[in-house]
């Protein structure tokens, strides 16, 4: 009997339709160059509020994954082992606790640093290495040799996805992991975090360039069916769903934790996401799509703010700014390097969505059909012209969603240093980044940049619940911390250091230098002869 399947997934440029969790958990980027989307979005049982208040992070990462993903592909039991598994090794017994920033239950900040690499990514990418083990541990048994499937799973970082990634997939059996860093573009422990892992099975690439560069590499590989055919590539980037659909469970957790702080008062609630590839987001948005009752969800950009001037410049999505020069440079590097992105790939995704919603069309399939379509061209016109306008509808339901607040790189480091001398939070854990001394809270620098967008967000809003997501440990930026709060009464970097990060500049570090224009052929010839020689290693 063919399996039922609870989901069907399709390319957002049309041309694969009716694929499995599996299937695209495994493909990752659809054939066509579309990124994976369910088809169609769960709304939760009508009993959920009270009746998933008080589960744990995991069981409720269980009962929403089940929505997505049908018994029939993954038994329950299999699926709640890969979920416990995948959180077990996290600092928090929360996972993601909710802190009270401002102490007036206004500004709330989400912590999502206590996995192994101390970023949020760790939530998605401890789970996608045990979901790629199981799937390959189930499609090889009983086979040897060369029957055997294995993954080449590429990705590409501006410093906390390669660290997340190879933590979640080192020594895993039948898969190599290679990611493209920029070198020079990363803080120097997310560099160390990555080169310092010496498995056979991990490859860092150091490439002259920008994270962009890294990620149209990755996306041309994907593009090269031969290099698929022969040595199945697999996506660790948020192109690939179960990054997405991972994500999603930290917003429910959130708001049942607000619920239950000492001040709510069932105001609206406001989430704002320091955004870069807009796929934390879009799990917001997902979350909010199957019934989780925000008003809003605010962008927040560094000074690369494509996502930004989407909403400033009436839905125009162009790489570069309006009116800028031609040789103007195309990425800035800010303090926040991680969201130094100029293209938004998940953004295409939403684009998908609002186009369905928007059109015109008799049948579901109809509007779908037409949704392809514009996404294809979209998409088509970012590559060929830099751009594209949407019409205004799509807009319009953008806005009715989203918000967008864009925050310079002086105002990054002016809110590390006003967050540590006016924010002491007493309901934060043991390992929350604080002085012992004064009990100021230390930002990371992404996580400023959503502090700085919900203090804006506060203003026009006040009395409404803010969730701001903490995407990273500040420790992995000492550079900007210490830019903000080097001589401030009570700091002291030591101090807020993670034990398992030091002494890691003393390790032994593995790691190859692309050379400087390096086409992405070269670098796809030199994935293939990194992956023979390590499985010659094995045999
Ligand atoms: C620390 C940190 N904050 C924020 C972001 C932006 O998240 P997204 O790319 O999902 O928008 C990233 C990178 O993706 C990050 O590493
Ligand atoms: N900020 C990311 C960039 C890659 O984004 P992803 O979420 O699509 O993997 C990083 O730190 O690498």
């Amino acid at each position: 009997m063919a399996p039922t399947l609870s989901q069907k997934y399709l390319s957002t440029r049309g041309a694969e339709y009716g694929l499995s969790f599996e299937d695209v958990v495994l493909q990752g980027l659809a054939k066509d160059g579309g990124l994976f989307i369910p088809e169609e979005i769960p709304s939760l049982p009508a009993s959920w509020e009270t009746e998933w208040a008080d589960l744990s992070f995991e069981e409720l990462a269980f009962r929403l994954q089940s929505n997505f993903i049908s018994e029939s592909e993954i038994p329950s039991d299999d699926l709640r082992d890969i979920i416990n598994r995948s959180y077990a090794t996290f600092h928090h017994p929360q996972r993601t606790p909710l802190v009270d920033l401002d102490g007036k239950n206004n500004l709330h900040l989400l912590e999502l640093f206590h996995g192994q690499t101390r970023a949020f990514k760790d939530v998605a990418l401890a789970y996608l290495g045990n979901l790629f083990e199981y799937f390959l541990v189930r499609k090889n048994e009983g086979k040897t040799g060369k029957d055997r499937l294995h993954l080449t799973v590429v990705g590409a970082t501006s410093g906390d996805t390669g660290s997340a990634a190879i933590s979640g997939l080192r020594g895993k059996k039948d898969c190599s992991v290679f990611i493209l860093f920029p070198e020079g573009r990363t803080s120097p422990i997310q560099r160390l975090q990555m080169i310092t892992v010496c498995d056979a099975n991990v490859h860092n690439l150091a490439v002259q360039g920008t994270f962009d560069n890294c990620q149209d590499t990755v996306k041309a590989l994907f593009a090269d069916p031969k290099m698929n055919a022969e040595h199945h590539l697999a996506a660790v980037n948020s192109i690939n769903w179960a990054r997405i659909l991972a994500q999603i469970t930290y917003y429910f957790y959130a708001y049942f934790q607000l619920k239950k702080s000492p001040g709510y008062n069932k105001e609206k609630l406001r989430i704002v996401v320091p955004s870069g590839n807009f796929g934390d987001i879009l799990a917001g948005w997902f979350a909010k799509q199957m019934g989780l009752p925000a008003d809003k969800l605010v962008i927040a950009t560094n000074e690369n703010d494509i996502l930004d001037r989407f909403f400033r410049n009436d839905g125009h999505y162009t790489k570069k700014a309006l009116g800028a020069p031609a040789d103007a440079e195309d990425v800035k590097e800010t303090h926040s390097p991680a969201m130094d992105i100029l293209v938004s790939s998940n953004f295409e995704r939403l684009l998908w969505f609002l186009a369905y919603q928007t059109n015109n069309g008799s049948t579901a399939e109809e509007r779908r059909g037409h949704a392809c379509e514009n996404v294809s061209s979209w998409l088509n016109d970012l590559k060929s012209k830099g751009g594209f306008q949407v019409p205004s509808a799509v807009l319009e339901a953008a806005k009715a969603e989203f918000e967008s607040e864009r925050v310079s790189n002086d105002e990054t480091i002016s809110t590390i240093r006003e967050t540590f001398s006016s924010c002491f939070p007493t309901n934060s854990g043991e390992s929350s980044p604080k002085s012992s001394k004064t009990g100021g809270y230390v930002l990371d620098p992404h996580t400023a940049v959503g502090i700085a967008a919900s203090r804006r967000s506060i203003q026009r809003n006040p009395g409404v619940h803010h969730i701001s997501l903490s995407t990273a440990h500040p420790a992995k930026f000492a550079d900007a911390v210490d830019l903000a709060l080097g001589g401030k009464e009570g700091y002291s970097f030591s101090e807020i250091l993670p034990e398992d990060f030091i002494g890691l500049e003393k390790r032994e570090t593995r790691v190859t230098d692309v050379p400087a224009g390096t086409t992405w052929e070269g670098i796809r010839d030199l994935v293939i002869a990194e992956v023979d020689q390590e499985l010659q290693g094995q045999r």
